[in-house]
């Protein structure tokens, strides 16, 4: 295993004439959890839509584990290689339950997905770390926002990721739940996976990251601390003073 869970060299995606990634070179490690922050329309979403095969880039390549070009593998590929994705918008199963969910997130990558004593173990032990295990048999359809958000994170930490991605996983949720979420990340943290955040609440991110990337343009406007990220002037001057 190398050190870097994704190397991204020289990225640039464009939308027409447009640069949503403009040469961009970034290396996130395992057993990090990165933020990527930025105003609206700086290129996280497309970030995240590269590493995961959904959009191509125009030049430029990212390496996941020293090894596997994820711009020229397809998007089933790449999540059996461990690469999972929380999306922005919710979309849970509202007709299965809890369970059921979790079922499905384990299958994609849970070796002994036959073997349904294992796959108990396995779901129960999701259920209680996501804190959902009181809630096994009812439909997503009942949950909270908060509970289909912490749902949809136990399905894709299901299958024992290597690189996590979560996009705005606090978008819509209250104080508490957001405090919740903020443990849930930590907890989720191991020296061999990377957690990629894309997130715009600050005080959640200030709780959860090692290490922040401001992006800006499509390209790195400032990465480090979060202290250090709310003291550069010119990421006050583009984000977080507006
Ligand atoms: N499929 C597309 N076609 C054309 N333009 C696109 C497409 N996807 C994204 N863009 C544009 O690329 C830019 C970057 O979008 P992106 O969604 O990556 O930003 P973001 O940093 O995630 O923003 P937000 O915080 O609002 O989610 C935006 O200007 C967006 O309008």
């Amino acid at each position: 295993m190398s050190l870097t869970a994704l190397l991204v060299d020289g990225l640039t995606v464009r939308f027409g004439s447009f640069r949503a990634i403009d040469d961009l070179s970034l290396a996130i490690d395992y057993g990090e959890v990165r933020a990527v922050i930025g105003p609206n329309g700086a290129g996280k979403t497309t970030l995240l839509d590269v590493i995961s095969g959904i959009t191509r880039p125009k030049q430029g390549r990212v390496l996941f584990d020293g090894a596997l070009d994820l711009t020229q593998t397809s998007e089933a590929a790449i999540a059996r290689a461990g690469l999972r994705r929380k999306f922005q918008k919710p979309s849970v199963f509202e007709g299965l339950t809890v369970r059921q969910h979790i079922a499905i997130g384990a299958d994609f990558g849970f070796r002994s997905r036959l073997d349904t004593p294992a796959l108990d173990d396995r779901i129960c032990e999701v259920l209680e770390t996501v804190g959902l295990t009181e809630h096994v048999t009812r439909l997503a359809g009942e949950l909270s926002h908060g509970q289909k958000q912490w749902l949809e994170i136990g399905m894709v930490i299901a299958s024992d990721p290597s690189v996590l991605m979560l996009d705005e996983p606090v978008a819509g949720l209250t104080d508490e739940e957001t405090e919740r979420t903020a443990k849930l990340v930590r907890a989720l943290v191991r020296h061999d996976r990377a957690i990629i955040v894309v997130e715009h609440d600050m005080d959640f991110v200030e709780r959860i990251a090692d290490r922040v990337t401001v992006l800006h343009e499509g390209r790195t406007l400032f990465e480090g601390s979060m202290d250090k990220v709310r003291a550069d002037a010119a990421v006050v001057d583009v984000y977080l003073g507006r």
